[in-house]
């Protein structure tokens, strides 16, 4: 059963900018990653999951739940981390925490203090004040502290030295395990490669792939053949380099990571 569908969403700011006829399904318990370069349109299709756009052509539902008509109830339970982090800038951390934990009318043995802890927040400072990273953190803890089933991240660790970026990648192995589905916008291809099932590629805000990750790692190998002077030489190069021998040729094939993988997609035609 699907929890995320997005059908054929469009919306076109002119200039060639915006999404156009965008169609996801992620499935209950699904890690789906969303790729693309700088101005693809991953915030765009975000925010029609969130109900912060009215879609103008196509439509997108959450739990089989209209995105739009139901956006009060969806940004309520939804885990939802946005790309620029700009909150109520004059409220401290704390204060910004109980606000979201009285809006979802979230009981006090709820996960804050774990979350607090775990990414090592520091929420007594105004958020005005706060760094990059902490401002991130903050958004983190608001997004998972009421444990919820699906979770919209857009870019989660931008920001985050390495260290919390691997303790993110953690918690999100551990609420994959849970069964939660998350729909995660990256840069991050380590990220990626360590959390996503499939994983969706849009450029120029057309999609330009959906594939799981092992398909697009076999439909992107590389092989190539070494030709040696003789049938030994070739024979000990096909052992050293586990190749295919034929005569005086050795074919190899060379299993790319995901990075190259993606760049073919980012830069090059819309078939790579
Ligand atoms: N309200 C808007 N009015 C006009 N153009 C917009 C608007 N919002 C986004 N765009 C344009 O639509 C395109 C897609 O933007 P979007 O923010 O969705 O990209 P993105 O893939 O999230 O980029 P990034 O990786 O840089 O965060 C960009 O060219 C952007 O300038």
């Amino acid at each position: 059963m699907s929890a995320i569908d997005i059908q054929n969403l469009s919306r076109d700011y002119g200039g060639g900018k915006g999404i156009f006829d965008v169609s996801i399904s992620v499935d209950k318990g699904e890690v789906f990653g969303f790729l693309g370069p700088n101005g693809s349109g991953k915030t765009t299709t975000i925010r029609h999951l969130m109900g912060f756009i009215k879609p103008k052509v196509g439509s997108c539902q959450i739990n089989r739940m209209d995105c739009w008509k139901n956006r009060d109830e969806i940004q309520k339970s939804l885990g939802y981390i946005p790309g620029e982090i700009s909150f109520f800038d004059d409220m401290t951390g704390k204060e910004f925490l109980k606000f979201i934990s009285e809006y979802r009318s979230l009981k006090r043995d709820n996960r804050m203090s774990e979350m607090i802890e775990r990414f090592e927040l520091d929420p007594k400072d105004k958020i005005k004040k706060m760094s990059k990273g902490m401002k991130q953190k903050l958004g983190i803890v608001s997004a998972f502290m009421h444990d919820p089933d699906i979770l919209i991240l857009d870019e989660p660790t931008s920001g985050l030295d390495p260290l919390m970026q691997n303790r993110f990648i953690e918690l999100m192995a551990e609420e994959k395990e849970k069964g939660k589905t998350i729909f995660l916008s990256s840069h991050m291809f380590e990220e990626v490669e360590r959390t996503c099932d499939r994983i969706g590629i849009i450029r120029n805000g057309k999609l330009v792939t959906v594939d799981s990750v092992e398909t697009l790692r076999k439909r992107h190998m590389r092989s190539y053949t070494v030709h040696l002077d003789t049938p030994e030489e070739a024979e000990a190069f096909a052992k050293d380099f586990d190749g295919i021998c034929t005569d005086n040729s050795v074919t190899v094939t060379a299993k790319r990571g995901l990075e190259a993988i993606f760049m073919d997609y980012y830069g090059g035609d819309d078939h790579a």
